[in-house]
């Protein structure tokens, strides 16, 4: 039965997830890693009554080792968090080595498991997490994902908001890209059901979605970004994980992730001349066995499709020369 490790579980958005993970049914076991304040985490988590087992380590005693013993998915959110006035990219010069030495430990303890990259920046801190891996020979890109579901639920509560419709989760947004403004493109045309924005509203809702991390910023004034919503759309794609583990049924959710290694993704990263884009993924009982394509754009996401990729591809070289430097 499955363990999940959290790698700065101590933080915003550590512990709030943790606390979503400690009330699943899905998960038996989970650790809880930080430098700071795990163990107490922990040991307030155990005191809820639900089966699974909770365990927290600081990086003395081999604690790192020890949280990813046997760890079948390993979030990771360690790092810092943005200020108002700072772009993600901003992060990198803090989170890039926090990401390459978790994930080195990672290739050495539990080079099977999944490996879930919440950090910002994401659109770098994965190809980090991938490099790292692959020098490690241990890079299995069906289970390494940068999370991006926060913009996916994002696209569906906004567009509900605009259009004052009842319920944000009948709504289907593909959100597609990276995970940091321009780079972010929600495909609205895509919208299962199909909804009518005039073109003021289609650019307000795109913008919110691209930008919606800074709103959070901003209105917590230096005390941290998203991190409710950001525990929820991470526990969100770690339980569609757990399940795809556990049952034959197909479960799609967007991630950002490296493409040629999974079926489908060779052709997406040829036609966009990227390696790295979040696309609707089908994931099976090992991870990742489809990639699907972006589908029938309108002319308004062509334009930003342009401008995602450039910016992208500067935030993934970025990533693949620190991890190649560094190793
Ligand atoms: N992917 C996404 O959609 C989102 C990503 N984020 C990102 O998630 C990250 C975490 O955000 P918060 O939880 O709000 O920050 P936070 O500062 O509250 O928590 C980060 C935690 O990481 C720990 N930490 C730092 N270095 C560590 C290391 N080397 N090993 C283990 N733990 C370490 C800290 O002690 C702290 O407890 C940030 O980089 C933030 O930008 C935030 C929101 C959305
Ligand atoms: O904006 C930030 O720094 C946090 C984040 O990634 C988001 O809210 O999407």
């Amino acid at each position: 039965m499955p363990k999940v490790a959290v790698l700065g579980a101590a933080g915003q958005i550590g512990s709030p997830l943790s606390l979503l993970l400690k009330m699943s049914p899905l998960v038996t076991e989970l650790s809880l890693y930080d430098i700071v304040h795990a163990p107490g985490v922990a040991i307030d988590l155990n005191h809820i009554d639900t089966p699974s087992k909770v365990t927290g380590f600081l990086p003395d005693n081999d604690g790192l080792k020890k949280a990813l013993a046997g760890a079948d998915i390993v979030v990771i959110s360690a790092g810092i968090a943005r200020k108002p006035g700072m772009t993600r990219d901003d992060l990198f010069k803090v989170n890039a080595g926090v990401i390459q030495n978790l994930v080195i430990e990672i290739a050495k303890t539990c080079p099977n498991a999944f490996v879930l990259i919440i950090t910002n920046p994401v659109n770098s801190t994965l190809p980090i997490a991938v490099e790292t891996l692959k020098k490690h020979n241990v890079f299995n890109p069906a289970k390494v994902f940068g999370v991006t579901t926060l913009d996916v639920v994002r696209a569906s509560t906004f567009v509900q908001q605009v259009l004052d419709l009842p319920d944000p989760k009948a709504l289907k947004i593909p959100v597609v890209g990276g995970h940091s403004g321009a780079t972010i493109l929600p495909l609205l045309s895509q919208c299962v059901p199909a909804v009518k924005l005039t073109e003021e509203k289609r650019d307000a809702v795109t913008y919110r979605v691209q930008f919606g991390g800074d709103e959070i910023v901003q209105a917590k004034a230096g005390a941290g970004s998203a991190t409710t919503c950001m525990a929820y759309a991470g526990f969100r794609f770690v339980s569609s994980i757990l399940k795809a583990m556990g049952s034959e049924s197909k479960v799609i959710e967007e991630t950002y992730l490296y493409l040629p290694g999974v079926p489908g993704g060779k052709e997406i990263a040829a036609e966009l001349s990227v390696d790295y884009f979040a696309v609707p993924v089908e994931f099976g009982r090992a991870g990742a066995v489809k990639a699907y394509p972006l589908g029938p754009l309108s002319g308004y996401e062509t334009k930003l499709l342009k401008v995602a990729v450039e910016e992208l591809k500067r935030n993934v070289s970025k990533g693949v020369s620190f991890a190649l430097a560094g190793l």
